[in-house]
């Protein structure tokens, strides 16, 4: 007996092995420089043994790689195409967008094989593939547009009022703070109430469930990473799709769910509107027109290429509840930590610089008083050009991340011999890329100049990924420029942010943290602007 155990283990191990290392010669036979894969985790251990931050490795590969246009990895086994050449960014962001419309290769969402909160997560927007995603894409975009976020600044306003309240707290007793802390109230409030009409009060109520629910959905242990990685072991999804197992946080998911779908059983019943997230999104439910449908963004701050309009047959086919639910679960998720984030590295990098803060302050302070010390209108808000410099500048340094398509359709890499099959991974470098001197000079300093209108129009617009780019670019990019404009200024406007010792000399990014956010946190104190 133990020895027929002994041998179905060894077939299994054998199959295994193959299966991870039958592609490990891929980019040597087509004479791309890469990194060798290994068994059974690739070409980084660091993924499994959580060491490193995949952001952090990704940068560092780019800095090896950086007089190439593009290096070969493997990510278990599985070869993935890493492009720093801006030109053939653009053309598989933007240009070619058709060949890359997905972030997940058929048959490798790991969220789609799990029990029913796994799957529900595989149907949110940044998981979701082909026409599927498009239609919920094209039928959420008007949500987020610059009139509907007219409506969300009141929202807005009230949550900076008791983030207002917090800080005079924080001033009045001196004390250091963890910074993502403070702004993670903020964010997890903003994003609830102008959802969901719903005030979480993070702000009073710390150890409050949506607070803690949200703050343990994106810090990721190595066990419940390994447990999704799992997933590419073949037949291992099949299982745990039929053993209904939940990989990804069920606990904090059904939290949310439950939220999510009491609201709408609530606004069904009794028709009360608020004109908030929700409400938008139920209007999405309704059947429309079927047509040739165009997904045009607005403006876009000049941030984000979109010149690949979506042009497909919209079916008369209406979005049903499971996506409305998840795609809800999924901006609360989707906003709450990188909003936090990018408030925090913000007041950090003020506190470090408090010249940048004092000129910021200024531009803020003549921005009320043009509007009779009120708090100026929407357009006034998104605009400030030093506050916007400010804000790319923070995701520019804090934010660059590796955005990741896979190829929907062959497609050869212009100028090349390259064949990128349907199914391969390509990872857009951003880590790397927001770090290259050759954009950024001197590109490890907090510099608000870089943004300065002359500047920015002087570099490819893919020199800057804080949103990403394309028809898959950040859906939420503009409430989340908004939400984090409206809490810096409700704050600048009477306080100061001010260094504290406490952060450590080197910013480490934690692992576990599915931002990238710093393993010891960021530290400041605030003083009344009359006690400077
Ligand atoms: C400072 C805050 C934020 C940052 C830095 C950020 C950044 C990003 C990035 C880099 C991507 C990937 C883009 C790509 O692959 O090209 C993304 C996608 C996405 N973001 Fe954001 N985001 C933020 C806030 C938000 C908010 C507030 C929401 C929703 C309310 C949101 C919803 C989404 C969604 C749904 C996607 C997937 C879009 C798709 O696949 O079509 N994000 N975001």
């Amino acid at each position: 007996m133990l020895l027929e155990i002994g041998l179905i283990c060894l077939t299994l191990f054998l199959i295994l092995y193959r299966y991870v290392t039958k592609n490990f010669d891929h980019w040597k036979r087509q004479g791309v420089p890469h990194i060798e894969g290994h068994f059974p985790y690739g070409s980084h251990i660091e993924l499994l043994t959580q060491s490193k931050h995949f952001n952090v490795l990704v940068k560092e590969n780019y800095e090896r790689f950086k007089n190439e246009d593009f290096h070969g990895m493997f990510l278990f086994g599985k070869p993935v195409l890493v492009v720093q050449n801006l030109e053939l960014i653009r053309n598989i962001m933007v240009k070619d967008f058709n060949h890359f419309v997905d972030r997940n290769c058929a048959g490798q969402n790991m969220m789609n094989e799990g029990g029913e909160l796994d799957q529900l997560w595989g149907k949110g927007m940044t998981d979701l593939c082909g026409d599927e995603w498009k239609k919920v894409r094209f039928t959420f975009t008007p949500i987020f547009t610059s009139g509907k976020m007219k409506c969300m600044l009141k929202f807005m306003l009230e949550v900076s009022t008791r983030l207002r309240e917090e800080i005079n707290l924080l001033a009045d007793n001196g004390q250091h703070f963890e910074l993502k802390e403070l702004f993670g109230k903020f964010s997890i409030d903003s994003l609830a109430t102008c959802a969901f009409g719903i005030n979480p009060n993070s702000f009073k109520e710390v150890d409050g469930p949506f607070i803690k629910n949200a703050a343990s959905i994106f810090q990721v242990s190595a066990f419940e990473s390994l447990k999704l990685f799992s997933r590419l072991i073949p037949g291992s999804g099949w299982l745990q799709k039929k053993l209904k197992i939940d990989a990804f946080k069920p606990k904090e998911t059904r939290f949310f769910r439950d939220i999510v779908i009491s609201t709408i059983q609530h606004r069904r019943k009794t028709g009360q509107k608020a004109n908030d997230l929700i409400d938008l999104m139920l209007d999405c439910m309704k059947p429309s027109e079927e047509g040739n449908v165009e997904n045009k963004d607005e403006e876009g701050y000049g941030l984000v290429e979109q010149d690949v309009n979506l042009k497909f047959k919209k079916k008369r086919v209406e979005l049903n509840e499971d996506i409305v639910v998840s795609n809800c679960l999924l901006f609360l998720a989707a906003g709450y930590d990188t909003t936090g984030k990018t408030l925090a590295f913000l007041g950090y990098y003020l506190s470090k610089h408090p010249e940048i803060q004092a000129n910021l302050q200024e531009e803020i302070d003549q921005a009320y008083s043009d509007n009779d010390g009120k708090v100026p209108e929407y357009n006034t808000i998104q605009e400030l050009p030093y506050l916007d410099m400010c804000v790319l500048e923070t995701l520019r340094l804090s934010g660059g991340e590796a955005l990741i398509r896979a190829c929907t359709k062959d497609y050869v890499l212009p100028n090349t011999d390259i064949t990128i099959k349907r199914d391969d991974l390509v990872i857009i470098p951003g880590s790397g890329i927001h770090l290259d001197e050759r954009y950024y000079p001197d590109p490890d300093t907090f510099n608000p100049e870089n943004f300065r209108k002359e500047r920015k129009q002087s570099r490819s617009p893919y020199t800057f990924l804080g949103f990403g780019q394309g028809p898959r670019a950040c859906i939420g990019m503009r409430f989340a420029l908004l939400a984090t404009k409206v809490a810096i200024m409700g704050i600048l406007r009477s306080y100061s942010f001010v260094y504290s010792e406490k952060n450590p000399v080197d910013l480490v990014i934690d692992p576990a943290s599915m931002v990238g956010y710093v393993k010891e946190g960021l530290h400041a104190k605030v003083v009344r602007r009359s006690e400077d």
